[in-house]
């Protein structure tokens, strides 16, 4: 944080914004809590986490998963919750049912108005990050509490039981999302081969469709955008913005990142969490110190 912002928030007694993850640990830093957390931070929000799950992963792909007891997810969640606050709150990998049931009791209880459910399945490399048999958790007991939930295009094909191949399932498969609870549902477009030059995330609101679109980069190094995307849009609501502000944000975050990749890794790597921020800096000349 800038010297600049630490010493408003300090004269000003400014609310620090504060959001809480309820995701998987990737090892390789690119996915899971350690994209949350990243994300968060680059937007000066105050990130907490609750770890479902631990994955051995790198850009190569995912070798192990070790879920953590349904107990010690919703703990954790008690925990921040209690004493530090949360204003936004998303979910990642769950991985079964018994932890989705867990984070859904704690969310359900403390009433939370800004959740973002991020259906995470499958890794790109195809390692199970959810078991099949807990997608009937997922969205019956989970997105009945979403304001956001934010599929890729295959999540949205199990969550809305159709195959999407043309842009009207799209928004059949929207509607039949929304009806499941959530006030927005947003199908991201990095899966649609059909557009080899444009990203299009279609937003549904239960009324207008929207669409959010962006240039299609073609690279390897797409590892975790769809943890990055949500989490800015978590960022976004955190700090008051609403819904499809928040996306619009989290489209400009995310893209930034895919540009500006990193190149890290023998495989699938990272996206680059400090993308975004450094070219506003670019943007914006430095403001004297008062
Ligand atoms: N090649 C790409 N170029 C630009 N944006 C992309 C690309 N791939 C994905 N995105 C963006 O990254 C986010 C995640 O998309 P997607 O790949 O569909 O989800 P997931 O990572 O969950 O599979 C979306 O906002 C999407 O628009
Ligand atoms: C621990 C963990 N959580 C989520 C994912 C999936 O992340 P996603 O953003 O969908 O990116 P890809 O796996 O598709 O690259 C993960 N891999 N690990």
């Amino acid at each position: 944080m800038s010297d600049t912002i630490h010493n408003r928030l300090q004269d000003e007694q400014v609310h620090i914004p504060r959001a809480l993850t309820i995701a998987g640990s990737d090892s390789g830093g690119g996915a899971g809590i350690q994209a949350d957390l990243k994300t968060f931070q680059e937007l000066e929000v105050f990130g907490m986490s609750a770890i479902t799950a631990v994955t051995v992963q790198n850009t190569l792909g995912v070798t192990g998963v070790y879920p953590l007891p349904p107990e010690a997810c919703a703990a954790q969640i008690e925990a921040v919750s209690q004493d530090l606050g949360v204003d936004a709150v998303k979910t990642g990998m769950l991985f079964n049912a018994p932890i989705i049931e867990a984070a859904a009791e704690v969310i359900g209880r403390y009433k939370w108005s800004s959740v973002v459910v991020d259906p995470v399945m499958i890794a790109k490399g195809g390692a199970e990050l959810l078991q099949a048999e807990a997608v009937y958790a997922l969205k019956h007991k989970l997105l009945p509490l979403a304001r956001v939930v934010t599929p890729n295009i295959p999540e949205a094909e199990a969550l809305a039981g159709i195959e999407i191949r043309t842009p009207e399932d799209r928004k059949e498969a929207a509607r039949r999302i929304h009806s499941l609870g959530p006030a927005f549902v947003v199908i991201k477009g990095g899966h649609d081969e059909e557009d080899s030059r444009q990203v299009t995330d279609l937003v549904y609101d239960g009324d207008v469709f929207t669409e959010l679109s962006g240039r299609r980069i073609h690279t390897v190094h797409t590892h975790g955008t769809g943890c990055t995307f949500s989490a800015a849009v978590t960022a976004w609501l955190a700090k008051g913005a609403d819904p499809l502000q928040a996306m619009t944000e989290g489209r400009a975050f995310i893209q930034a990142a895919i540009e500006d990749s990193l190149g890290l890794g023998g495989g699938h790597g990272p996206t680059n969490h400090w993308a975004y921020q450094r070219r506003l800096a670019r943007r914006q000349p430095a403001q004297p110190r008062s």
